[in-house]
C-alpha cells in the first residue's frame, strides 16, 4: 500500500472556498488516505518548494555555527517560551530502546517577544524567515483541520475551534527545523539511527524533507516502507491525539528516519522541517463520534508526558 497524493490546489493558501463538490472530493480523498495509512501527500498547497528550500538553507546557516554559540539559544521550557530553542545532538531518542537520535533541531512554538533568537545575517533574517514560515504552516493547518472535520461528517469548525491559539503560549504547536549531520558509519553506536521509531503526539504534522531520503513508515503489514520527497507536496501524518479523538478511525502511524543503505562509509547530511499541530492547552480530547472508546484526556498533559519521555536524560 503506497501513500496517496491528493491535489489540494483549489483550496491551497491564497485560494478562496472551492465549490461544494470540490471540497467534498478533497475531504473524501484525504480521509480515505488517513484511514488507510495515516499519511497523505498534499499537492499544490501554496507552500512552494522554493520557499521550503530557502527556509532549509537559512536553517543550515544556524546549524553550522559552533556549539558554544548555539548553546546560547538552547531550548528551555518555561511559560513564555514553551519548547523554543536549540536541542543538541545526543539529547533526544524518540525510541527509548535505541541510542540517542543522530540529529539536532531548532524549535519555535510561541511567537513571543520574550524568546531569544540568533542573528546570522541571512536574507531574510533567521527569525523573520522562521516566523513567516510558521504562519504559512498555521494557515495551511487551519484548512486541513476544516477538511478533516468535513470528511468525518462533523461541523466544519469542530477542530478549528480547538486550535485557535497556535503561535501563542496557550498552544504547544511547534515548528521544528531538523538537521541530521553527515555520519561516518564506523563511528555509530549499535542500533543507532537518525530518528527512532515513534508516532507523533498531538493532532497532525506537516512534514517537509530534502531529497536525501531515509523517512520510513510502518504499514499495516508490519513492514517499513519509504516515504520519499515528492516535488511540490507536503506530507501530512496523523498524530496520537487525533487518532484517539476519532476512536482510531484516523491512524497515528509509526515512522522513523534511517541512514541511506549505500555502501559508502560516509552518509551525507539530511534536513527536514516539521510543523507539529497540537490542540490549545485547555482542550480536553473526547471521542468525537459518540463511541466513547477512550475516556476524555487533557491534550497538554498527554503532549508533555510524551515530550518528557523522549528526553535522553529523563528516561
Ligand atoms: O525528519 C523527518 O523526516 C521526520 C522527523 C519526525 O518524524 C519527527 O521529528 O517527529
Ligand atoms: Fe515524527
Amino acid at each position: 500500500m503506497s501513500i496517496e497524493i491528493v491535489d489540494f490546489g483549489s483550496f491551497g493558501l491564497g485560494k478562496n472556498e472551492p465549490s461544494a463538490i470540490e471540497i467534498e472530493r478533497i475531504s473524501t480523498e484525504v480521509i480515505r488516505a488517513l484511514t488507510d495509512i495515516g499519511f497523505v501527500y498534499l499537492k499544490n498547497t501554496g507552500i512552494e518548494d522554493q520557499k521550503i528550500f530557502e527556509v532549509m538553507d537559512i536553517c543550515k546557516e544556524f546549524f553550522m555555527l559552533p556549539s558554544n554559540i548555539k548553546q546560547q539559544y538552547a531550548h528551555t521550557v518555561d511559560s513564555e517560551s514553551l519548547g523554543h530553542g536549540w536541542i543538541a545532538e545526543d539529547k533526544e531518542r524518540l525510541n527509548p530502546e535505541r541510542p540517542a537520535d543522530l540529529k539536532e533541531s531548532f524549535n519555535i512554538s510561541a511567537l513571543s517577544p520574550h524568546v531569544k533568537w540568533p542573528i546570522i545575517n541571512t536574507n531574510p533574517e533567521f527569525r523573520e524567515c522562521l516566523e513567516s514560515f510558521f504562519k504559512m504552516c498555521q494557515q495551511l493547518s487551519v484548512k486541513i483541520l476544516e477538511v478533516i472535520a468535513l470528511g468525518l461528517g462533523l461541523e466544519r469548525d469542530f477542530f478549528i475551534n480547538k486550535h485557535q491559539k497556535m503561535g501563542s503560549n496557550k498552544n504547544p504547536t511547534t515548528l521544528r527545523a531538523l538537521y541530521y549531520p553527515s555520519v561516518q558509519k564506523s563511528s555509530m553506536q549499535d542500533h543507532q539511527i537518525r530518528c527512532g521509531e515513534h508516532s507523533d503526539y498531538g493532532t497532525f504534522s506537516l512534514l517537509f524533507q530534502d531529497k536525501t531520503g531515509g523517512l520510513e513508515i510502518l504499514n499495516r503489514s508490519g513492514e517499513y516502507v519509504a516515504a520519499p520527497y515528492i516535488q511540490n507536496t507536503v506530507l501530512i501524518n496523523i498524530a496520537d491525539l487525533l487518532q484517539r479523538w476519532t476512536s482510531d478511525k484516523l491512524l497515528s502511524t509509526v515512522h522513523r528516519v534511517v541512514l541511506p543503505k549505500s555502501e559508502d562509509k560516509m552518509c551525507k547530511p539530511r534536513q527536514s522541517l516539521v510543523f507539529f499541530v497540537d490542540p490549545d492547552n485547555d482542550v480536553i480530547v473526547t471521542c468525537c463520534n459518540g463511541l466513547q472508546k477512550y475516556p476524555p484526556i487533557p491534550a497538554l498533559q498527554h503532549i508533555q508526558g510524551r515530550l518528557n519521555s523522549s528526553n535522553v536524560t529523563k528516561s
